[in-house]
């Protein structure tokens, strides 16, 4: 069976996270990694980058991926305000204004606020400590719960189908636990995404020769409109023929910058400066580090992995301007200048996911609409994993949620964006990508389910820029 990622998961706190069950999907695509025939694009050296343009606005310190996994979070000044001396409203409105709507409507549902319910509306229902607000209401929740004894509910924490009757408050403060780690997520999860809007800036701003040199309306195509993307090369036929938002581009960093990157990677790995190994269980063994490229409070990043942060940035306005040109609907996107480059060594993995956040099954839609990855593994062959597995639909069973999706429903949850939509128990198909040295794959954040291959060396290198958009869900 399927385990749905659990929402205590700090798997980025962003996947619609399933195990990846042998078998779940079914390889229609090549189960081996494919390599393109021949390089599509020319060789674009990405040397002697000027500055940004433009610096984006006030940057406090913090840090996403640790913000939003569970434990000991660090939290920005706002956020900190926010939680211990109890938001002046207008703030908490701002806030909840500038969400993803599909997480303000689970707090609605919560709350048990009408569908019309106005962000003031929802802020003064969260009064002076949202926080301690939404652990009332997952007690309430738990208590009803517990009284009715349903089935789905004892199951969800391990109790026998008669413990209700027996024990109903052992049912009852299990229950209230797992109610309200989901609800902090969520609330954390608000909290962040504004914080992360507020930082970001228009990708007009980072313009580079390099990325608008190389960027094509194929490429726009491939990711705003891939039905209309063909190409002559049987793997980004392969690829295509997922029909999903998802392009490769190789040959166009410079084999010499992403091995100095590379080097700096491992430099900074050997001083210690990457997180803990991750222990969740969507991505156990992984290792990350944020790499602050521009706005203010940049870096300290070594010259070739800023070199590496400036070029990508200059990706999505490329691509919103070639997707303009070709007149390929695509949203206005905006850019964090922070870079992640994340390691994975032996046996490690990371199970079927979408760069979404989300907490259990219920796959909240966020302002993250573009993911770029650049590879950074100058040995890399045939027999090593690690690749990134692509697939052209949820490779989850829909007749089998995981334990985590019983979260949301329980609470009464509906804003579910994610495997009710695409999920499909067959003819689910898959492309893997080989992690290759300067290799850019871009997709779709939102739509596209892909995961890690368990990676055979000991450290498997990528560097990740999430583009988010304009005005946030389209
Ligand atoms: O490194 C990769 O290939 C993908 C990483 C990923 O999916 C993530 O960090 O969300
Ligand atoms: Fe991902």
């Amino acid at each position: 069976m399927n385990a749905v990622c659990s929402p205590r998961c700090t798997c980025h706190g962003h996947g619609t996270c399933i195990s990846h069950a042998p078998g779940a999907a079914e390889a229609l695509g090549a189960s081996e990694p494919v390599e393109p025939s021949e390089p599509l694009e020319l060789l674009a050296v990405a040397g002697g980058l000027g500055k940004a343009a433009s610096k984006g606005p006030s940057d406090p310190e913090f840090n996403v991926r640790q913000l939003r996994s569970h434990g000991a979070a660090p939290r920005t000044a706002a956020v900190h305000a926010a939680q211990t001396v109890g938001a002046p409203p207008q703030e908490l409105t701002q806030t909840l204004t500038a969400a993803p709507p599909g997480l303000v409507k689970a707090l609605m549902q919560v709350l048990d606020l009408p569908d019309q319910a106005a962000p003031e509306d929802v802020a003064a229902a969260l009064g002076a400590d949202p926080q301690m607000t939404l652990t009332l209401c997952a007690v309430k929740r738990a208590s009803e719960i517990a009284m009715g004894s349903k089935e789905e509910a004892l199951q969800l924490v391990g109790f026998p189908p008669n413990a209700g009757i027996q024990d109903p408050e052992g049912v009852r403060n299990k229950l209230a636990e797992l109610f309200s780690t989901y609800l902090a997520e969520i609330w954390e999860i608000v909290q962040v995404s504004s914080v992360f809007k507020e930082l970001s800036v228009p990708v007009s701003s980072w313009r580079r020769p390099w990325a608008d040199a190389l960027v094509t309306a194929r490429h726009a195509q491939q990711l705003w409109a891939p039905h209309l993307a063909v190409s002559p090369h049987d793997f980004y036929q392969l690829l295509s023929g997922l029909g999903i938002g998802v392009a490769v581009l190789d040959r166009v960093v410079s084999p010499q910058l992403a091995e100095e990157a590379h080097g700096e990677l491992e430099t900074l790995a050997d001083q210690g400066k990457l997180s803990e190994f991750s222990q969740s269980t969507c991505n156990p063994g992984s290792r990350h580090l944020w790499l602050r490229f521009g706005g203010v409070n940049v870096g300290p990043v070594p010259p070739a992995l800023q070199r590496l942060g400036e070029a990508l940035a200059g990706l999505p306005g490329a691509l919103e301007a070639k997707a303009k040109e070709a007149q390929v609907p695509c949203p206005r996107l905006r850019l964090v200048p922070n870079l992640m480059a994340a390691t994975y060594g032996h046996g490690s993995h990371y199970v079927p996911h979408k760069d979404m956040y989300s907490g259990g099954s219920c796959g909240f839609e966020n302002t993250r609409m573009l993911t770029i990855l650049c590879y950074l593994n100058p040995q890399w062959q045939p027999g090593d994993g690690g690749e990134l597995r692509l697939f052209n639909t949820s490779p989850a069973p829909p007749s089998s949620p995981g334990p985590g999706s019983a979260v949301p429903r329980l609470l009464g949850i509906t804003a579910d964006h994610s495997e009710s939509m695409t999920s499909s128990s067959h003819g689910t198909a898959h492309v893997d990508i080989a992690p290759l040295l300067g290799r850019l794959v871009i997709f779709r954040s939102r739509e596209v389910w892909h995961g890690i291959q368990p990676s055979a060396t000991a450290r498997r290198w990528a560097v990740t820029l999430w583009v988010l958009a304009e005005d946030g869900p389209e």
